[in-house]
């Protein structure tokens, strides 16, 4: 009998650690066994921040931290089974995404960069390992992300509702669940990356826990109507974003001749993850009439009381829940999603939506490194 356990690896554009989730997967069945985070050392963070919004290193520094960080998914995975006392023969495989470095769907020569050497987890955990997932649907043409839609599709479809799955990372990213429609799924904007650099930036803080100094603040509407005009908002579907475009330096060039309170600035930031998503939920998508709406939203943002008062509060006849209030971890979608495309690799099936990423042929994501 094959082995059903998979473990999948994630570490987003949030830059805060590394998600390990395990997950129980057959043919029909997908269960979500334990998940763990393993928040990155402050160098490696540090060295990772820099990276992606300088976008530039020497060649020597890039192969350093490709390696380190392989070693450290490595370790992180290492000490998940150690944790759970699992066997490592009893595992499927590792579905690793690695660290997104650059971002580029759409220029002459489209790329995306993830580091992480996946030959030093195969070879430190001795267990096959999935990694590379996003260029084989770029070389299709496709944007290469967003990806989890195909996952979120196999776990979240519902015969009697609208249901959009909205992921809150450091970039936000929705899935279009509606009956008898093609499935749609691209990234919104900003998630929390723009909110973090903010309050790293004023109060020297990683993230607004809880939202609470947003909640002190005042939403400029001038402002938040002025971000809303950035075209990658009206850009039609598929599309895929990162922190190539939203970083600090695209916020502080906004603020020019803006000046409210740092305060009111991070309670507008909030909107802004809002807005954005309403924004493409009511201009772009058509969902099927007469089945009730309902948003589902997981990732860092779900933790987040005043994100989702806004969305309550603004998508009045909607339900609006966390997918912990379906018993699915918020935290841990992302990395079981890794879990899910380990397993469609090892076999071949296919794991991209043509729909949601532009790819020319549906196929099987990921290169297998064997340990
Ligand atoms: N209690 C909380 N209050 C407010 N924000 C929170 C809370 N907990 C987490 N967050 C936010 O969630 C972020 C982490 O989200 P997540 O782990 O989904 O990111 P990620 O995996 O890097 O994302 P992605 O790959 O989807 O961009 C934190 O940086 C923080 O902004
Ligand atoms: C290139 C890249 O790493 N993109 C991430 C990022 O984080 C959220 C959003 O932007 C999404 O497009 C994607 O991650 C998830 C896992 C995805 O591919 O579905």
């Amino acid at each position: 009998m094959q082995n059903s356990l998979y473990i999948g690896v994630m570490s987003g554009t949030s830059l805060d650690g590394i998600d390990i989730a395990l997950v129980d997967i057959t043919d029909d069945n997908i269960t979500f066994i334990a998940g763990e985070c393993y928040p990155f050392p402050n160098e490696v963070k540090m060295a990772l921040w820099q990276l992606c919004q300088q976008s530039s290193c020497t060649l020597l520094q890039l192969g350093e931290l490709d390696h380190r960080l392989g070693q450290l998914y490595a370790d992180s995975i290492n000490n998940f089974i150690n944790k759970y006392h699992l066997d490592s023969q009893k595992i499927g495989a590792i579905g690793c995404h690695g660290q997104t470095i650059y971002h580029s769907p759409n220029g002459e020569y489209p790329f995306t960069m993830q580091i992480g050497d996946a030959n030093i987890i195969a070879a430190k955990t001795g267990i096959t390992t999935v990694a590379d997932l996003r260029r084989k649907d770029m070389a299709y043409g496709g944007q290469g992300a967003p990806l989890v839609p195909a996952f979120h599709q196999a776990i979240f479809s519902a015969p009697d509702k609208n249901r959009i799955i909205l992921n809150i990372g450091g970039i936000s990213n929705i899935t279009v669940l509606s009956p008898n429609q093609p499935i749609i799924g691209f990234d919104t904007g900003p998630g929390n990356v723009l909110l973090d650099s903010w309050i790293m930036r004023h109060l020297n803080q990683p993230y607004d826990k809880d939202a609470q100094w947003a909640k002190t603040g005042i939403i400029n509407q001038s402002l938040l109507q002025h971000l809303l005009n950035e075209p990658y908002f009206h850009m039609p579907y598929p599309k895929s974003t990162g922190r190539e475009l939203f970083n600090i330096d695209w916020l502080l060039k906004k603020l020019i001749n803006y000046t409210p309170a740092p305060k009111d600035v991070q309670a507008t930031l909030v909107e802004l993850t809002v807005n954005a998503t309403i924004q493409a939920i009511n201009k772009q998508l058509t969902l099927s009439d007469n089945l009730p709406n309902e948003l589902l939203i997981c990732g860092g943002g779900a933790k987040n009381p005043l994100i989702i008062e806004r969305f309550s509060k603004l998508l009045e006849d909607w339900s609006v829940l966390t997918t912990d209030q379906l018993n699915i971890d918020s935290s841990f979608i992302e990395a079981m999603a890794f879990a899910w495309l380990a397993y469609c690799r090892i076999h071949n099936l296919p794991s991209n939506i043509t729909t949601v990423t532009g790819a020319t042929k549906a196929i099987s994501l990921g290169v297998i490194y064997p340990n």
